[in-house]
């Protein structure tokens, strides 16, 4: 433990006032009773103007209401509170009408119950810092870690993903979900006879025909290669025919309109639906791809579903 003689009061006061994060003083009723350091003016402005406020005078009732929670969590967690949380201009009051930066800015506050009451109240010390940069990169990391770069489409880790929650969506409320299957015919040899580029350019076109033409609940995702899932929630097989079949038609259309494959690319698909005997995604995902090979068994350029 630090011998606080060593210091006079002026200088743990100038300590204090030194800390880079901004340190509040909270009281239970969320009044701003004291706040300590904030230097860091990268990240901070200068909060001395809150001392003697109230959370509800600074902040919209949700976010206030917000803290008033993490504040009566510190205080009985009797250890520190360690909460993420957002403020974006809107949250501040007399903020909404454009003043302040645009972006959200993300805090890690580590709040921790003091043990003795403040100006006659229970009271936390809350520790604010800047974590904006880190979230930022985080949201980047986990976007590009579920999507496809060539297509921007989901990758096939998101659409796993998608997969096993829409699976327990079915199995709960057993809502209608399809999942077709298909790729581009005879991808391999368009790579060899117009190049890799012009293969590139199917495959990139190919998932703009489907971004253009689903619903927007629907979930395109590329597999790999030249294979392509679209998962079809509250679409019973039945329903999904039609839309694949037109699917499989614009692809067609769009592959001939680029004009750099010759005659152009067909596609084939299998389609399926979830079934009540299904124990995960990765049945309705077999039938589909069973469908698939049938697809290109019988000769291509059709759509083959096991309904
Ligand atoms: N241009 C390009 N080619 C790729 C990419 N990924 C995989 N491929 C190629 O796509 C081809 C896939 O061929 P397959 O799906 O096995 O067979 P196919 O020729 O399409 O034949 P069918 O599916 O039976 O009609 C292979 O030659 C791969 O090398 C990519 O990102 N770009």
């Amino acid at each position: 433990m630090t011998d606080l003689s060593l210091f006079s009061t002026e200088q743990i006061a100038a300590l204090l006032a030194a800390l880079p994060d901004p340190a509040f003083i909270l009281t239970r009723s969320g009044r701003y009773a004291a706040i300590f350091g904030g230097t860091d003016s990268r990240y901070y402005h200068d909060g001395s103007g809150l001392v003697g406020k109230s959370i509800g005078d600074v902040l919209n009732a949700d976010k206030a209401a917000w803290f008033g929670q993490q504040i009566a969590a510190a205080l009985t967690a009797d250890r520190l509170h360690v909460v993420e949380y957002a403020l974006h201009r809107n949250d501040i009051k007399g903020m909404e009408d454009g003043e302040g930066p645009d972006e959200t800015i993300w805090f890690e506050g580590r709040v921790q119950a003091l043990g003795y009451p403040v100006q006659g109240e229970d009271a936390v010390l809350w520790v604010a810092s800047n974590i904006t940069a880190s979230k930022k990169l985080e949201t980047l990391l986990r976007t590009q870690s579920e999507t496809d770069s060539l297509t921007s489409l989901a990758n096939r880790r998101k659409l796993m993903a998608a997969l096993t929650e829409h699976y327990d969506l079915y199995a709960r409320y057993k809502t209608p979900t399809s999942v077709l299957i298909f790729d581009i015919d005879n991808f391999k040899n368009i790579n060899d006879v117009y190049g890799h580029l012009a293969g590139d350019k199917a495959i990139i076109a190919t998932a703009e025909v489907c971004r253009d033409e689903l619903r927007i609940t629907d979930f395109p995702a590329r597999l790999g290669g030249d294979e392509f899932v679209i998962l079809m929630p509250h679409t019973s097989c039945e329903h999904a025919l039609p839309i694949a079949e037109r699917l499989r038609q614009r692809i067609a259309d769009h592959l001939r309109a680029l004009g750099t494959l010759g005659d152009g690319a067909t596609i084939s698909g299998g389609l399926s639906e979830m079934e009540p005997d299904d124990r995960s995604y990765e049945d309705v995902l077999k039938r589909a791809d069973d469908a698939l090979y049938r697809a290109k068994h019988d000769g291509r350029n059709r759509i083959v579903h096991h309904c």
